[in-house]
């Protein structure tokens, strides 16, 4: 099977990478073009706008960092818009809100094009090993003409009926991960302060009915500062930003994603967006001692 993939981040790399190396042939494109140049050691082909992938392959998948990124790529010059027409199929899978999400497929299918959304759960190690879990929705018919991509790419996918669904999903999924996140760097300062060891916390957490797979990931890291990015902090907060404007339309209090959105934007404010989403701990260690 032949796609299409525009954009190699962490995740689109990782991605693009599992497809080639289980039999896809790739058409690559990345906004630093120098990017493209491991994927194509390997055997992808490059295209060298967004436009040109999309003549060449019937299915193209995207994954951008944001919602003005994921605009961008379909409709400014040389972008998807160009070239998308019947018979081919475009796929986002970077997490927007759901309005850009629908700006997208009006755009695509105004062409005659067919769209879907298809933001992943999960992060660098299981895009790498294909063990994302999918959350599409829009058009079945290319849901299903993607399943062989989505079978490398995912342990699970979920079809969630009409645009918009994926992304609301993710960004419900996103607001929970990033306010547990701050609470658990809230406790292992708390315990840490309070004359515990904060390793040990981490084993009695392991056992306990809040045990998974966070925590068990990221602690030992954060407690040698080790924030290397698999999800970068500056993509987390703007899916807080964007699950808390859902609340908003929904008319749904959410106190707790609230703080945790200032605690990232806080980071940011410190130079670690670009830190894995783990480095909020650090927003902590500015706290002074109380006498
Ligand atoms: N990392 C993770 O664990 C996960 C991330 N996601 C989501 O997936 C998406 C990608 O994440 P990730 O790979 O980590 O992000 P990265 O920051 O590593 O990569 C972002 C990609 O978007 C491209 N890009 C940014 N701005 C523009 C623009 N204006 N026009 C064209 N291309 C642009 C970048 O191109 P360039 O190289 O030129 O900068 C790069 O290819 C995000 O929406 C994120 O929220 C979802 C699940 C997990
Ligand atoms: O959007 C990023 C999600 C990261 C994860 O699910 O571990």
């Amino acid at each position: 099977m032949e796609v299409g993939f525009l954009g190699l981040g962490i995740m689109g790399k990782a991605m693009s990478m599992n497809l080639l190396m289980n039999g896809f042939k790739v058409t690559v494109w990345n906004r630093t073009l120098s990017k493209c140049n491991e994927l194509v050691a390997h055997g992808a082909s490059i295209g060298k706008t967004p436009a040109e992938v999309i003549n060449k392959c019937k299915i193209t998948i995207a994954m951008l960092s944001d919602p003005a990124a994921a605009l961008w790529v379909v409709l400014d010059k040389d972008g998807v818009l160009e070239q998308i027409c019947g018979g081919k199929g475009y796929i986002d899978m970077s997490t927007v809100d759901p309005e850009t999400s629908c700006r997208i497929n009006e755009a695509i299918t105004s062409k005659g094009g067919q769209f879907l959304e298809a933001p992943v759960s999960g992060s660098k190690q299981p895009a790498e090993t294909g063990q994302l879990v999918i959350l599409a929705a829009g058009d079945k018919a290319l849901y299903e003409a993607a399943m062989p991509a989505f079978d490398i790419l995912g342990k699970k996918s979920f079809f969630l009926g009409q645009v918009g669904n994926g992304a609301k999903m993710k960004l419900v999924v996103n607001m929970i991960m990033g306010s547990m996140m701050n609470a658990f760097s809230e406790g292992l300062t708390l315990a840490d302060r309070s004359g515990l060891n904060p390793r040990d916390l981490l084993d009695v957490l392991d056992l306990g009915a809040i045990a998974n797979p966070m925590f068990k990931g990221k602690g030992p890291a954060m407690l040698q500062n080790n924030y290397s990015p698999a999800f970068p902090l500056k993509h987390q907060q703007k899916d807080m930003r964007l699950a808390l404007a859902l609340g908003d339309e929904n008319s749904v209090p959410m106190p707790v994603a609230a703080a945790s959105n200032e605690a990232f934007k806080k980071a940011r404010s410190m130079g670690l967006g670009d830190m894995d989403f783990s480095a909020v701990f650090e927003t902590l260690k500015v706290l002074k001692h109380s006498s």
